[in-house]
């Protein structure tokens, strides 16, 4: 039952010392006395931004933060506080931008500030620690301590406990154009007799190299020669600058599982480079994690419960620190790994796909809802004496197993089996592999793969349900000339994910009788990776121009197409430069729905306000904006059409996330989960 009639008593403090320090910190401790019920969690709203109100003892409150001298509010500061319903409300309308006036408020806490003071420091120190110890037990004093040191020390620790979710998101990689990629994993075994050199670790690493794509801030390698001796090399930066054959020579062992990181839930530093490893009553644990947890808040918060400390904000952390919790059935004889596994993900649905890696033994997860892509391969005999690579193929038993979050990573020695199905738990030992339980998505909700791995993530020669993703892509662009056709002489894309698309819409034309023929108008210039430039509106066209050579516009309507249309930073720019070379006309035609949702499950996807596709929802107006004589995208029935052409499903279900084109959400609406 939620508290009927409150009764508030707040003790409020500020700092005013600004002779040596530069911010103020505004401390308010508060009681509430229900008549009926539980205030249960509040939350309050501090800088236009939501966060939790930390719990110092039974129906006891403690708001805090801090402001700079030069801009900090003087006279009484009000801070509206909301219990768990005015949380969602106000979540809803921040979303929409809309004012919260009309959310129900819990109780308003009021701090009074009465100014800076320049003078002696010392002073203000001694004021908190006597303010605490007379108000409040030890916690108390230990956060009005953190909060006069956090005024020189910017507050490090506590703040970043009490900081929501969402805000600690905005420290993941920032981008300019385009969605950045999600992780990748991959984890190989050799079988029996395979000797402990780093032959396995030479083989995770030319799969991180394929899947390099997915995540380019850092990497890593763990391997094990079947101890808890683990050999451990990460670093930020490519997999190639990472490794060498020094650090590849110290990976021994028979099994192994590696990482290349986009960061979505904590910073890209050192500190968050995977795989994660810790030490468990059992042994040493390994973890490497494509996606993020959409309820890592609740996750961290019981986790933290159970006594278990975390060194990082990293969501993966949290997944290996999680599965060292004993399930609540408990374990009679040792730990049960599987029953571990299952546990977390029921606890945490979605979004992942794991390699957790034991001393002698490696577990590849996939989410319930199969949200990001995992899947199986073979190490083949790649022995000369026994046929060439190909030959040897199904003649020979297996050297041993590999999985990876895109089969574009088996190359070489190794081959594709299979995809991972969604919710499975894959046992990978040097006896072979086995499934040791499939987690269905829980009840009522469907399967949802991330439909944006076809149209612009994944490697074109990646398979995923049955399929190709370079077919899928062409069909997506034939879809596309169906639904927008348009008289021009030629057909170019905007390399290199357009490139399948573009070929698809001339294709579909010349069955349409158009026959506009397929060109290669844009060429991406080779060597020019990040530039000095910075990201001024005036300079983005000098970026655009280096990135693109054009050829063979002059005098020609041209039909331009792109994957995707994110921000519309790109666009503008790319037009601007076919125009300069003589184009004389220029119809955008888009491979994907227009973007208009966050994605909270692994992918940078912006706020809705940073959404081209919000800002300027009429396709004219659009095109107008951008000087394109047309610009039409793919619907959201034409995408899933593609999609499912040549699904190979048989009579498995399938089912995919379009999250960020419908804003429907697989796992729920956005404020019903953590975001
Ligand atoms: O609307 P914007 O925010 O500008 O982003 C859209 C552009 O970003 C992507 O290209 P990217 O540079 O990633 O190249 P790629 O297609 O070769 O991966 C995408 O293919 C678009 O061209
Ligand atoms: N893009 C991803 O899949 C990131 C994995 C994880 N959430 C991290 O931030 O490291």
């Amino acid at each position: 039952e939620q508290c009927q009639v409150p009764e508030v008593i707040s003790t409020s403090y500020t700092t005013q010392d600004a002779t040596v320090l530069k911010h103020i910190a505004y401390i308010s401790s508060f009681q509430v006395k229900c008549q009926r019920g539980d205030p249960g969690n509040l939350y309050a709203l501090l800088g236009g931004v939501i966060v939790p109100v930390a719990s110092v003892g039974a129906l006891k409150y403690q708001i805090s933060w801090t402001e700079d001298v030069k801009t900090a509010r003087t006279g009484e500061v009000e801070v509206p506080v909301f219990n768990e319903s005015g949380y969602v409300a106000a979540k809803k309308a921040l979303r929409a931008g809309e004012d919260l006036s009309s959310v129900p408020v819990f109780t308003r806490i009021v701090i009074n500030h009465p100014g800076v003071y320049v003078g002696p420091w010392i002073s203000c120190e001694f004021l908190a620690v006597g303010f605490s110890v007379a108000h409040k037990p030890a916690k108390a004093a230990v956060l009005a301590i953190s909060a006069v040191f956090s005024s020189v020390f910017s507050m490090a620790c506590c703040e970043e406990e009490t900081r929501s979710w969402s805000e600690r998101r905005l420290n993941r990689g920032k981008a300019l154009t385009g969605l950045t990629h999600e992780c990748g994993v991959f984890g190989a075994i050799g079988s029996k007799g395979w000797t402990n050199n780093s032959e396995i670790a030479q083989i995770i690493c030319i799969g991180l190299e394929a899947l390099q794509h997915r995540g380019q801030e850092s990497t890593g390698i763990v391997t094990s020669e079947g101890d808890n001796e683990y050999h451990v090399h990460k670093g930020m930066g490519l997999v190639k600058h990472v490794f060498n054959n020094d650090s590849i020579g110290k990976l021994k062992g028979f099994l192994g599982i590696g990482h290349t990181r986009y960061s979505t839930s904590a910073k890209s530093e050192q500190v968050n480079c995977q795989p994660f490893v810790v030490h468990s009553m059992h042994g040493a644990l390994a973890v490497a994690h494509n996606g993020e947890l959409v309820n890592a808040a609740s996750l961290r918060k019981q986790v933290l419960d159970r006594g278990v400390g975390l060194s990082t904000y990293s969501d993966s952390e949290l997944i290996t620190q999680a599965l060292c919790l004993i399930p609540p059935e408990g374990e009679v004889d040792g730990p049960d790994w599987p029953a571990r596994i299952r546990h977390l993900m029921q606890l945490t649905p979605l979004s992942y796909s794991l390699c957790i890696m034991l001393r002698d033994r490696i577990y590849a997860v996939r989410d319930p809802y199969g949200n990001r892509p995992l899947c199986l391969g073979k190490i083949i005999d790649t022995n000369p004496e026994h046929g060439i690579n190909g030959q040897s193929d199904g003649e020979h038993e297996p050297e041993g197993w590999v999985v990876s979050s895109e089969s574009c990573a088996f190359i070489a020695a190794t081959r594709y089996v299979r995809e991972v199905v969604p919710g499975e738990i894959l046992e990978m030992t040097r006896n072979g592999v086995r499934t040791v339980d499939i987690v269905p998505p829980p009840e009522g909700k469907k399967l949802a793969f991330c439909i944006f791995e076809y149209v612009y993530f994944a490697k074109p020669n990646s398979v995923f349900e049955g399929q190709e993703v370079y077919t899928v892509r062409v069909h997506c662009g034939r879809q596309l000339a169906l639904e927008h056709p348009v008289e021009a002489d030629i057909v170019g894309s905007v390399p290199e994910s357009g490139n399948a698309a573009a070929f698809g819409y001339s294709k579909e034309l010349l069955g349409l009788q158009s026959r506009i023929p397929l060109g290669e108008l844009l060429t991406k210039n080779t060597y020019v990776g990040r530039t000095f430039i910075q990201p001024s509106n005036r300079l983005r066209q000098l970026n655009v121009a280096l990135k693109f050579i054009v050829t063979n516009v002059k005098g020609k309507r041209i039909i331009l197409i792109d994957d995707s249309i994110v921000r519309g930073n790109t666009v503008g720019p790319i037009i601007r430069l076919l125009r300069r070379a003589g184009a004389l006309e220029v119809h955008i035609r888009v491979a994907s729905p227009p973007l208009k949702h966050p994605c909270y499950m692994g992918i940078n996807i912006p706020t809705k306000e940073e959404l081209i596709a919000n800002k300027l929802k009429d396709t004219k107006e659009f095109a107008k904006k951008v000087g394109a004589d047309s610009l039409e995208y793919l619907s959201v029935e034409g995408l899933v059409r593609a999609v499912k052409k040549e699904i190979d499903s048989g009579n498995k279900e399938d089912g995919h996330c379009t999250a960020c084109l419908t804003g429907e959400y697989p796992g729920g609406l956005p404020d019903e989960l953590e975001w």
